[in-house]
């Protein structure tokens, strides 16, 4: 066993037996009240899932592990020569609870690239999909094809205790994100490039590798992919992509299975795609006034105009931030230092400028503030990557660091089949007219 695993082992069995004394000694407190407007209100503020891996605080934004966005950019592991967190690090510590050193983060880069073949046939299974089909289509069709390799579904079919549950969980973790570059890889070459694929350079940390093989070789854009695969990694556990892995998760599909079934989740506008709208909509606004920087009056008009059309403010609001994402300052940072002058860049910062004041003004947002992705779009435009359609595929190669690590602890710790309570809009007006009672059950 990898002395990773061990370490793992050694936590989670302290933990585990945490949770049980916990559970006997505090099990029945009760840590809040059920509302129908959450019910029927996506659950907002409804406490109902454990996440190791991170915490959102609603002001202050999302620390992983205790460690908020500028610590770990001042305490991970960094590449020779770079400023930026190496995404090994963060992984190391949304899996250990502890920061890594620089050799535990040397060890998982060669691990990842050990494990990072890739089947034939999942190329052959993109490869069977119209070139015009989404790139996050094409994602999710390379993820589940590499579920042939899932060592805890083989295991599980032969039969195992379930005491091992978690060993195989994290196997196939530690091979899923080992191979989903090489995937996302193939996917741009393949989409954007001609299908000219570039084949991995096993020497490379996993970040700079995953830009290699995408055909963006400058340190530049190497140093963006650390952070962006750094940043996007986690945002607790009640995300829909985390949610969706967890909860498919809890039935014991495997986690190429869970990853999916959250990817599919993370595909959607009001999550991961909003990235890919920002890009979209700076530009028909660009293209609807002619080309060139906007004025932020021009901006002002074209943001009413896009709520008049009962259209959102994409990267803009957030289901529980209440201010600017500190992922979003991470960005402004790096473009500040790498690229002060891009055109888009300031076009971005103009948005910024003008949205939360009109958002809220219209007084409907609850956060009028910009998340992440309202910047990541023009950060890659600037280094050549002007293909929008394919940048919540580079979002699902981060969010596997944390929904995967989630997972390991998810059976480590040996979390039930998620499985809440419904009711009919039938049983609220019974229950307002006290004709039925809520039930503990
Ligand atoms: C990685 C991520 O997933 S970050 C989020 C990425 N998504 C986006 O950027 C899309 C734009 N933003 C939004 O649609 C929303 O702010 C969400 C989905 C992120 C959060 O949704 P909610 O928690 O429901 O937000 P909130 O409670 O503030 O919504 C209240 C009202 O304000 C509206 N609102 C919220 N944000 C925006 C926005 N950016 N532009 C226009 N209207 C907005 C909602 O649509 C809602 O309108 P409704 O009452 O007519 O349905
Ligand atoms: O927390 C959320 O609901 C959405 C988000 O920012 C993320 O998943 O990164």
């Amino acid at each position: 066993m990898s002395y990773i695993k061990e370490k793992f082992k050694v936590k989670a069995d302290e933990l585990s037996t945490e949770v049980k004394d916990l559970l006997k000694n505090h099990g029945s407190k009760v840590i809040g009240d059920v509302t129908i407007a959450q019910a029927y209100q996506g659950m907002r503020g409804i406490t109902g899932l454990v996440t190791e891996t991170s915490l959102l605080d609603a002001n202050e934004g999302i620390r992983f592990r205790g460690y908020s966005i500028p610590e770990l950019r001042d305490n991970l592991p960094k590449a020779v020569g770079g400023a930026e967190p190496l995404p090994e690090g963060l992984f190391y510590l949304m899996l250990m609870g502890e920061l890594p050193t620089e050799a535990d983060v040397q060890h998982l880069s060669s691990v990842w690239a050990r494990r990072s073949h890739v089947p034939n046939h999942v190329f052959d299974a993109i490869e069977a999909l119209p070139i015009t089909t989404h790139p996050m289509t094409m994602f999710n069709v390379g993820i589940m094809a590499l579920q042939t390799e899932s060592l805890f579904a083989k295991a599980y079919a032969e039969g195992i205790n379930k005491k091992d549950y978690w060993s195989y969980m994290y196997e196939d973790s530690m091979n899923l994100i080992a191979r989903l570059p090489r995937v996302a890889a193939y996917i741009y070459r393949r989409k954007y490039k001609n299908g000219q694929h570039i084949q991995p350079d096993g020497l490379l940390d996993w970040g700079s590798n995953f830009a290699h093989m995408l055909g963006y070789d400058d340190e530049g854009f190497k140093e963006l992919m650390r952070l962006y695969m750094t940043i996007h990694a986690d945002h607790e556990g009640g995300n829909v992509s985390a949610h969706t892995t967890h909860l498919v998760g809890s039935a014991l599909s495997d986690a190429y299975q869970s990853f999916a079934a959250g990817m599919n989740g993370l595909a959607g506008p009001l999550h991961g795609l909003a990235n890919q709208e920002v890009i979209r909509w700076i530009l028909a606004m660009q293209e609807e006034l002619g080309g060139g920087t906007p004025t932020k009056e021009q901006i002002e008009k074209y943001v009413r105009k896009t709520l008049a059309d009962g259209k959102v403010v994409p990267g803009y609001g957030h289901a529980v931030l209440r201010k600017t994402d500190p992922r979003f300052t991470a960005q402004m940072e790096f473009a500040k230092k790498h690229l002060p002058e891009d055109e888009l860049v300031k076009i971005v910062w103009m948005v910024y400028d003008v949205v939360p004041g009109v958002l809220t003004e219209l007084g409907k947002a609850k956060n009028p503030w910009p998340n992440v992705d309202a910047h990541s779009g023009a950060l890659l435009v600037h280094y050549g990557m002007v293909e929008y359609e394919f940048y919540t595929v580079l979002f699902g190669v981060s969010r596997a660091l944390g929904v995967l690590a989630s997972l390991c602890w998810d059976r480590a710790l040996g979390l039930s089949i998620e499985r809440p309570k419904s009711v009919t809009t039938e049983w609220m007006k019974n229950f307002v007219e006290g004709k039925v009672e809520a039930s503990a059950e």
